[in-house]
């Protein structure tokens, strides 16, 4: 199972993740697009990428607004999975 981050390592991860912000035991990031069918053929690109890698973001769709919600149930807070599903969030947002 994945280790939980220390308070200093998810510091550490954010400053590389300037779109991300930690919310408890979470990573927030909201993407804007250009249009709602744009925000939504995003949302499936990242879901194909979290059924590969099993891990799998809280998504909250409003308008073209999208907020990706990060956290590892499992371990009950952030593990690298939440900081590898974050990186790859940013490369499909662009
Ligand atoms: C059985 C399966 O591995 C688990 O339910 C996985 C699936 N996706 C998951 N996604 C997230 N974000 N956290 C989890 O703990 C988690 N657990």
């Amino acid at each position: 199972m994945a280790e939980l981050l220390s308070d200093g390592e998810i510091d550490t991860a954010l400053a590389e993740l300037p779109g991300w912000r930690r919310a408890g035991d979470s990573l927030v990031r909201t993407v804007e697009s250009p249009s709602f069918p744009d925000a939504v053929e995003l949302v499936g690109k990242v879901a194909e990428a979290a059924e590969a890698a099993n891990h799998h973001p809280d998504i909250d769709i409003r308008w073209r607004k999208v907020t990706y919600t990060l956290s590892t149930h499992s371990a009950g807070g952030l593990t690298q999975l939440d900081l590898d599903l974050a990186a790859q969030i940013d490369a499909l947002a662009g």
